[in-house]
């Protein structure tokens, strides 16, 4: 049974904790020391708040979700303690120079940096992208006000630009428009819009290229207890463990 180490025991925390049935959370680590205790607690794992304590802890790969910053502060010191880790909060990766750095410290350490598909469908095929350019790469995020932590009469465009410069002012609400990018070798436009009338977290996917052109449209249950969250992006890491040792490899 793989071993993991979960950082960040907020709600992707709590999901991944009390789903893991493949899976065994050995430790727990959070910068709050009751959210640490409780998590571990719940699935009968380590709590820390001290990093390099939890870093001692017996486990084979690390589970971050926790935030943008948590990525850029342990991502390098998982890596090189021999680990892979599995990312969520793939927006830190949107800065070309901190991505390059961690990516050589992977391939120099042996170890695999696994990006989910998170609150998106469909990651695995966008990578022919990287074979064939596509020629438009939008993602059209619509959240409800309370998951933005804002307030909207009405339905608003709060952002339209690319997915890099987004992450800098959403870095709890985009994540999934840098995981594009990343898949697809090309940085995402993205469309960020609030609404009042949404219940669920919207993604609109829309690619053009040589191979002819894709609409997804992903309507998400937001998190019961962080909105800002989509439900799917949890079971996309439930899923991602769950086929880690699987010999049969289903999609590209
Ligand atoms: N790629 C994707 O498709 C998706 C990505 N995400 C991302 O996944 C991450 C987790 O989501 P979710 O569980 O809902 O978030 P939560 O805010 O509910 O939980 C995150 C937990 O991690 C803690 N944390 C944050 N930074 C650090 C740090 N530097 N060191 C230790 N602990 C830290 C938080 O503490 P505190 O509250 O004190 O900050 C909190 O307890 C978020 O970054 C989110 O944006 C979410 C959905 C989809
Ligand atoms: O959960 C979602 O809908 C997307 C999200 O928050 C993110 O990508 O950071």
């Amino acid at each position: 049974m793989i071993k993991i180490g979960l950082l960040g025991c907020g709600n992707v925390g709590h999901i991944i904790a009390t789903h893991a049935e493949s899976i065994r959370v050995a430790a727990v680590f959070d910068i709050l020391p009751g959210r640490a205790e409780e998590l571990a607690a719940l699935c009968h794992a380590r709590p820390y708040t001290d990093f390099d304590a939890f870093m001692r802890e017996d486990f084979s790969i690390v589970v971050e979700a926790a935030s943008v910053d948590a990525v850029r502060i342990y991502g390098e010191a998982v890596l090189r303690s021999g680990r892979d880790i599995i990312v969520l909060s793939g927006g830190a990766l949107a800065d070309d120079e901190f991505r390059e750095h961690l990516v050589e410290v992977a391939r120099e350490a042996g170890k695999k940096i696994r990006i989910p598909s998170g609150a998106i469908i469909g990651l695995d095929n966008l990578k022919i992208g990287q074979v064939s350019p596509p020629s438009r790469l939008l993602l059209r995020t619509t959240k409800p006000p309370a998951s933005l932590g804002m307030t909207a009469e009405a339905r608003t465009e709060i952002f339209k630009g690319l997915a890099h410069d987004c992450i800098k002012q959403y870095p709890k609400n985009i994540n999934v428009a840098v995981a594009l990018g990343l898949a697809a070798g090309r940085d995402a436009d993205v469309e960020l819009w609030v609404d009042p009338a949404a219940e669920r977290n919207i993604h609109e996917i829309f690619v053009e290229g040589d191979f002819g052109d894709i609409y997804v449209r992903v309507r998400n249950v937001p998190s019961p207890d962080n909105p800002a969250t989509s439900y799917m992006a949890a079971l996309s890491i439930l899923t991602l463990l769950k086929n880690l040792e699987n010999p049969l490899v289903v999609g590209t």
